[in-house]
């Protein structure tokens, strides 16, 4: 397929230089700016000198579609012809076959790489030339930094880390075009010029708009390259990349109130035309037809003849002015509370790197702490990039920093289409201060001039990526950049991660803070958590999935003129196994996880695994505490409550909001606007809810069942189970009412439900530290989790074990343990079998290990292996 003279060779990131060592596992949070070992680029900043070669990274669509099969990292040899100055960094135009392609400009070297060279003949093979430096200086030295930092820590080829920072297709969108500079070309300038850079000066000139692609002008001038540089040497042209095609809006029929409320009155309309002008104003007079359609249950005839007599207007538009967040208000910076003021104060008293924890409870205002702290920074002419879970879920959030900073306020995410995200990529890329608000890969966001961090609900799991490699967490990798761009960052939760918390509060090195934000805003209290014990329910006839207190606190939610939010755990695949009547919860009795239960299809007998180490037993017949036949398997779905509810409570109005009623786009922020405006009593949801949520009107919050997320197959269940319920009980009295939480549960006396129900995060916290540090589990000790799955369920267990015994020879005892292999906790996905391999490195260790990148080679073609460095997610 290649053309003899296009070299290449494979596996320049596997060399050991780069990824034979692992940094020191047991603390992921500070920088570890490469140790050693890094090769690319950084010793070759100094340009050129004796080089004449460079090796390149193409991106090309065939490699592209090979992401997830394998890591084809192939770098590409060319030669440095002398008039062009390059530099790592740089974006190339390379001949690629027959094609001209978009490169990265990687390492320049003296010397072809070993297997290239012929015996006794040292540069004999004909390397290619470099075309043309499509854009100097495209990756800043700092930024091209972070890409091979989260490369070598993640363990991932350099390939991949580029491709998640950058917007997708944009080597293959770098088509270069060459321009006048129409003022800057004296008269008769065609006298000093070569034959062949006239004419191209001749042919721009005859173009209506000065402004050619590069390929069409060497089409019409044969070798015209010296020419070209010729020109822009002399500043008569100028090469630049060609702007994407601006996507095209997508136009929709919106529906707006033109009518003033009061002429009302004199217009004959019916009442249900009326209702339905009703929400449409509740709405911010502007809605999607569509969306009226559906939540008025109307039909378009009824809005027609609104419209004929003149109550709204209907036509086309691209985007809503509500939905751009224009309907809030400007605001104005609000006064703070004593402990919002001391945090800013010390944020703002500091300038380069540092890395603060603002921990403040739920309801303390630490947004407005992150919009004081940002607005010096970009009245300063820097950028802040801030970082959310999930956009979609935050739209009060976004509604926020539009409020406080207009325009300059960019959103990016993965959401957003092919062409947004490379027209939002090439905005950030001018410079210009601006607020950047985005998910785990807007930490890529390339901002030239960055001032600030900010992680907002730092604890959130959706900042890791669990795939495609690099499996990075946004959070490791801010602190990388951070101390890169020399600002601030700030970690903000009412829940902190254990790492977090462990690392700001356990430390003295003077560029680490803890900020605590201790009450809510106006003094408001915590709400006061009710727990209830469901045996009991059980025990004294209630079946229901409600209990008495529960039931109670939703009849009189209209009565007390609030609203309810209601808290299912979704619900996984497997399950533990719990006893119903002494609660006793079945666990490994090697691992301190409780066992999952599998029941392949509906004659197999059903069993119980452990997906640390893979031991099995049988399903129990009996409860080993209180003998007991009757056993339950946890997990109860938002559709059964759905049907609880409208069974006792036929009058009560709820919304769903969960997967399956928020597919659409905008669906989170319809129904979340829905609820505000009051049109429902209960919002019934799972995880989703948790997260920022602040409605002054939700007096209740009933956590439906704690179980299925307290016992959870997996060393951080405690941890997270904690912080999703102080989560969610956080949404409650964040009015003038204090509110009441309702958790019921089969287990009372879990540690977790006592650490709920006090609101004592720092007592939880630290015993849990304590455990995890006699296990080694994180923050004391580090893991790294390899994965395998293939079709072929036979080969993908050996393979695995094949693995496991090689690197089990190749580990050194005492430093690290090797814990499986063992199935996946869901082992067969989309048909392939999956198996993992969890390596626990001890706390302290330093020692380099094997490089487990190369572990790849060693698996069939049919076996795919990824490596996740600091993984969060087992499943
Ligand atoms: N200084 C202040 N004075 C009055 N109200 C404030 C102040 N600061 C914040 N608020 C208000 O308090 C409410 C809660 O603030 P915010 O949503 O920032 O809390 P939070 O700490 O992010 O909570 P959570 O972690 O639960 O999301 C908001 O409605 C906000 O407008
Ligand atoms: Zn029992
Ligand atoms: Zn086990």
């Amino acid at each position: 397929m290649h053309k003899s003279s296009v070299v290449l060779y494979g596996g320049a990131i596997e060399s050991p230089s780069v990824s034979s060592r692992l940094f020191r596992r047991c603390d992921p949070l500070p920088l570890k700016l490469a140790e050693g070992g890094l090769s690319y680029g950084s010793e070759n900043w100094g340009g050129n000198g004796d080089h004449q070669l460079v090796e390149v990274l193409v991106d090309i669509p065939t490699l592209r579609q090979t992401e997830d099969t394998e890591d084809i990292e192939q770098l590409y040899t060319y030669q440095v012809p002398p008039h062009l100055d390059i530099m790592p960094g740089d974006i190339l135009s390379v001949p690629f076959g027959a094609q001209q392609i978009g490169a990265i400009a990687i390492r320049l070297t003296s010397e072809l790489p070993e297997n290239l060279r012929e015996p006794g003949k040292a540069t004999s093979i004909k390397v290619r030339p470099v075309e043309d430096i499509t854009v100097k200086g495209f990756f800043p030295p700092n930024y091209w930094q972070l890409l091979q930092q989260v490369a070598q820590y993640y363990q991932t080829p350099l390939i991949k880390a580029i491709r998640t920072a950058l917007p997708p297709g944009l080597l293959r969108r770098s088509q270069r075009r060459i321009r006048l500079v129409t003022n800057a070309i004296p008269d008769g300038a065609e006298e000093f010029l070569q034959p062949k850079a006239q004419r191209i000066l001749q042919l721009l000139r005859q173009s209506a708009t000065g402004d050619y692609t590069w390929q069409y002008l060497q089409r019409q001038i044969k070798g015209g390259s010296r020419g070209l540089q010729d020109l822009i040497k002399r500043g008569w042209v100028e090469s630049y990349l060609e702007p994407p095609t601006p996507p095209r809006p997508k136009l929709r029929p919106a529906i707006t109130l033109v009518i003033d409320w009061v002429e009302l009155d004199f217009i004959d309309i019916t009442t249900r035309q009326r209702e339905v002008l009703e929400i449409l104003r509740r709405r911010g007079g502007e809605m999607w037809v569509t969306d009226l359609l559906q939540t008025c249950n109307t039909s378009s005839s009824l809005l027609k003849t609104l419209e004929k007599k003149g109550c709204v207007v209907i036509g086309d538009r691209e985007i809503l002015r509500t939905e751009q967040g224009i309907s809030t208000i400007a605001d104005q910076p609000l006064s703070l509370t004593e402990h919002q003021q001391q945090a800013l104060d010390v944020i703002l008293g500091l300038s380069g790197f540092h890395q603060l924890l603002l921990h403040g409870v739920t309801g303390s205002g630490k947004t407005e702490v992150y919009l004081q702290a940002i607005a010096p920074i970009i009245d300063q002419g820097k950028s802040a990039l801030v970082l959310v879970p999930e956009i979609g879920l935050t739209p009060q959030l976004t509604d926020r920093f539009r409020a406080r900073f207009g325009e300059v306020v960019f959103v990016y995410h993965s959401g957003l289409s092919e062409g947004e995200r490379y027209d939002t990529w090439r905005n950030m890329i001018q410079g210009t201060p601006q607020v950047v608000i985005g998910t785990r890969s807007a930490i890529f966001a390339p901002l030239p001039n960055l001032g600030i961090i900010v992680l907002d609900e730092e604890h959130d799991s959706s900042f890791k990526q669990d795939q495609p490699q690099p499996c990075y967490h946004a959070r490791t990798v801010a602190a990388w950049r951070a101390e890169l761009e020399n600002c601030p960052l700030i970690l903000g939760s009412a829940t902190p991660a254990l790492e977090t918390w462990q690392h700001h509060r356990h430390n003295h090195n003077p560029s680490i803070h803890y900020l605590s934000l201790p009450e809510r805003v106006l003094s408001r209290p915590q709400p006061p958590v009710e727990v209830v014990d469901m045996r009991r329910e059980l025990k004294q006839g209630n079946r229901s999935i409600f209990s008495r207190s529960l039931q109670l606190a939703i009849a009189s939610l209209r009565d007390n003129n609030q609203q309810g939010i209601l808290f299912i755990h979704r619900r996984g695949h497997s399950t533990f196994v719990s006893c119903r009547s002494c609660g006793y919860v079945m666990e490994c009795p090697r691992c301190d996880v409780s066992l999952s239960y599998h029941h392949i299809h509906a004659e197999a007998i059903p069993y119980l695994r452990c997906h640390y180490c893979n031991h099995s037993q049988s399903y129990p017949q009996r409860c080993p505490q209180c003998d007991s036949p009757y056993f339950k398997h946890f997990g109860s779905g938002t559709q059964r409550v759905a049907q609880e509810l409208t069974r006792l409570f036929p009058e009560l109005r709820f919304i769903r909001f969960d997967s399956d009623t928020t597919r659409t786009k905008n669906a989170h922020r319809i129904l979340l606007t829905q609820f505000a405006n009051r049109e429902a009593d209960l919002l019934v949801g799972t995880q989703m809810l948790t997260k920022g949520l602040d409605l002054d009107s939700v007096g209740l919050v009933g956590i439906v069942s704690a179980d299925g997320l307290l016992h959870l197959s997996d060393y951080r269940a405690s941890e997270r189970a904690f912080q999703t319920l102080l989560q969610v009980a956080g949404r409650a009295g964040r009015g003038n009412d204090p509110g009441q939480v309702i958790l019921q549960t089969y287990t009372p006396e879990h540690p977790v439900v006592e650490a709920v129900r006090n609101h004592a995060y720092q007592s939880f916290v630290e015993t849990e530290l304590q455990h995890r540090s006699e296990l080694n589990y994180p923050p004391s000790g580090g893991l790294i989790l390899l994965r395998l799955r293939g079709y072929d369920a036979i080969e993908v267990e050996q393979t695995a074990h094949r693995i496991a015994s090689e690197l089990s020879s190749e580990l050194l005892p005492g430093t690290c343990e090797l814990l499986g292999p063992a199935p996946a906790p869901i082992m067969r996905v989309a048909n392939q079998y999956r198996w993992q391999i969890l390596l626990k490195f001890l706390p302290g260790q330093t020692t380099p290990t094997p490089s487990l990148a190369a572990l790849a080679k060693k698996c069939p073609p049919s076996v795919r292996f990824s490596i996740d460095v600091d993984p969060l997610s087992f499943g």
